[in-house]
């Protein structure tokens, strides 16, 4: 597992590209055959992946976490953005599809994922955090009807935001949240950009209450995003290509701009569970 530090505002506005790169970027998610993990001291968030191939992977805990297994003490969020795969969460079989997820809570002790089809292996990605009390293990289905262990993403939780005209136009989809899927803090959710839109999270906000982690995918090879990032008058960019990850401390701004419409995966964890609660700040205010 590798682990990333956590670092002081001051000293990141004196970071040069690659330094910006080497502390908050997540490169080489979703190797076939692999499970890849990044452990972040802000707010003890992990941040991986799981693609199995020809064979099941198992999640273990690793030296890093000096536990049992992984989810003695934590909780875990994945949501699928490959193939059909399957999640076998203590003995019990799920299947998880295209953009489906699955919240899995403290104390499951096996988990091991597979795909249905090798040559279309999932791509689980994985955020998961520290928890304190075991909150049900359940399916997340955007679309569909609720059954025992399956929940459906309700409508209100789908939320359009922007304009085309603001070239913000996205739907916001919130897989695991207060009033949706019961967690201990991890928050979870992916947010899709309209063709023609390229601008995400703009105005742009901070919660120093929460970290946050974005998983940039739906990127053609010759396209990319520009992430933003550092306080609001020290801003830095991050040029992020498909599939790869950004860390987001909770001072900073976090917010994209692509050279063409894409989608992402938000994470969040830290002090509350309040998706709203946001610092606003004004495009005018900025640098
Ligand atoms: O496009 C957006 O706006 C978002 O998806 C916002 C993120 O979910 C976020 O930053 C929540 O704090
Ligand atoms: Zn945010």
């Amino acid at each position: 597992m590798e682990l990333r530090t956590a670092v002081s505002p001051r000293d990141v506005k004196t970071y040069t590209t690659q330094r910006l790169r080497e502390e908050f970027l997540i490169q080489g998610l979703f190797v076939p055959g692999e499970i890849k993990l990044v452990y972040s001291h802000i707010d003890r968030i992990i941040t991986g992946s799981a693609t199995p191939a020809e064979s099941a992977l198992e999640l273990t805990a690793g030296d890093e976490l000096r536990a049992k297994y992984f989810c003695e003490r934590r909780e875990l969020g994945v949501i699928n953005i490959g193939g059909k795969g399957t999640i076998t969460v203590d003995g019990k079989v799920y299947t998880v599809d295209y953009k489906e997820g699955m919240y899995i809570g403290m104390g499951t002790q096996k988990i091991v994922f597979e795909s249905a089809d090798a040559s279309n292996p999932a791509k689980f990605y994985l955020n998961s955090a520290p928890a304190h009390r075991t909150c049900p293990t359940v399916l997340i289905k955007p679309e569909g009807t609720p059954e025992e262990g399956v929940v459906i993403v309700k409508d209100e939780n789908k939320v359009e935001l922007g304009s085309l005209e603001l070239s913000n136009h996205r739907t916001i989809c919130k897989y695991i949240l207060p009033g949706q899927v019961e967690s201990c803090q991890l928050e979870m959710g992916m947010t899709k950009l309209e063709p023609g839109s390229v601008w995400n999270t703009m105005p742009c906000h901070t919660h120093d209450r929460r970290m946050e982690v974005y998983l940039y995918f739906d990127i053609p090879e010759d396209a990319f995003v520009m992430h933003y990032m550092g306080e609001p008058q020290e801003t830095r960019h991050i040029v992020m290509r498909n599939e790869e990850a950004v860390i987001s401390p909770s001072w900073s701004i976090h917010s994209g701009s692509g050279s063409q419409a894409y989608t992402f995966i938000w994470g969040m964890v830290g002090e509350n569970q309040d998706f709203d609660d946001m610092d606003g700040i004004a495009n005018q205010d900025i640098m």
